[in-house]
């Protein structure tokens, strides 16, 4: 009998360059678990390795610049790179040698300007807040929370006035869009509003809210599904929908795993690699 042979297949092909979290909630594992779900091959270039777990960072060591520039230029070389998500880069060095990297790449960028974990703990070194705007030319969109947005333009963005404020702010830098995410402001009522602003209109997204703990690895998990999804062929509207889509599923059945709070899962339950198609 003759061996089978192999059907190889031609999966979208995504990267995330970002920083590895030990524990699997948040960074790089959360990124590539996330690609995974959503039916994208994931590659990564990895910043630097966080000693981390539930209850938040012991240590952070940063990989020497060329190092991280030796992987992005193994990827561009052999790869078809279907879309970049940017996760925690740490320091104003790492910040530069991304914007130097992606220089020359012209696919779609999620922007995801990590600062502080969910546990409280610096992931951005205090000085390197301003580095952030060079990249801000080469992001297809930004994904701030509402904490960042302020720490970045000074606009707490709560109201549409502030909203815009934020995110003209974000222009002036070169971003093409924003997606200021709501649920770090408070309100009343049990939604989240998530709002993508480009320059030309806004587009809102009303989800229940959940009141959990378990939130570490959310942002990471948003903006990699986002980029994911555009690495699908999404436009940038559809491709935050379906982001907000699996994150929400995966907030509202979080993994218990470790003493501290938790995380969200991206074991959740259902099909998730073919939204819409
Ligand atoms: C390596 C790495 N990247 C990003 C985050 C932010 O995630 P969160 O704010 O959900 O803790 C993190 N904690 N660790």
């Amino acid at each position: 009998m003759s061996p089978t042979q192999p059907t190889p297949q031609t999966p979208p092909y995504a990267i995330t360059i970002a920083t590895s979290d030990s524990g699997g909630g948040a960074g790089i594992q959360a990124d590539l678990k996330t690609m995974t779900r959503l039916g994208v091959y994931g590659g990564s270039v990895i910043v630097a390795a966080t000693a981390q777990n539930t209850r938040g960072v012991e240590a952070t060591h940063v990989l020497p610049t060329d190092a991280i520039r030796a992987q992005f230029d193994a990827l561009v070389d052999d790869f078809d790179i279907a879309a970049v998500k940017l996760g925690m880069l740490a320091t104003a060095e790492a910040i530069e040698t991304v914007a130097d990297c992606l220089a020359d790449y012209d696919g779609p960028v999620v922007l995801d300007p990590v600062m502080v974990a969910t546990s409280g703990d610096r992931l951005l070194d205090e000085d390197a807040v301003d580095d952030y705007t060079d990249l801000f030319a080469q992001a297809t969109l930004v994904t701030p929370n509402a904490d960042e947005a302020e720490a970045i333009t000074g606009h707490f963005p709560d109201t549409e006035e502030t909203q815009h404020a934020a995110a003209d702010q974000f222009f002036e830098w070169g971003a093409d869009a924003v997606l200021l995410k709501g649920g770090h402001v408070d309100t009343d009522d049990s939604t989240v509003v998530d709002a993508l602003v480009t320059p030309e209109e806004t587009t809102t997204y009303v989800n229940s809210r959940i009141d959990s703990a378990a939130t570490h690895g959310s942002g990471c998990t948003l903006s990699s599904a986002i980029a994911a999804r555009l690495a699908r062929g999404d436009d940038l509207p559809d491709a935050v929908e379906r982001g907000i889509e699996f994150t929400h599923a995966a907030l509202s059945e979080p993994a218990d795993v470790g003493e501290g709070a938790g995380s969200v899962n991206h074991l959740v339950g259902g099909e998730w690699s073919n939204m819409g198609e």
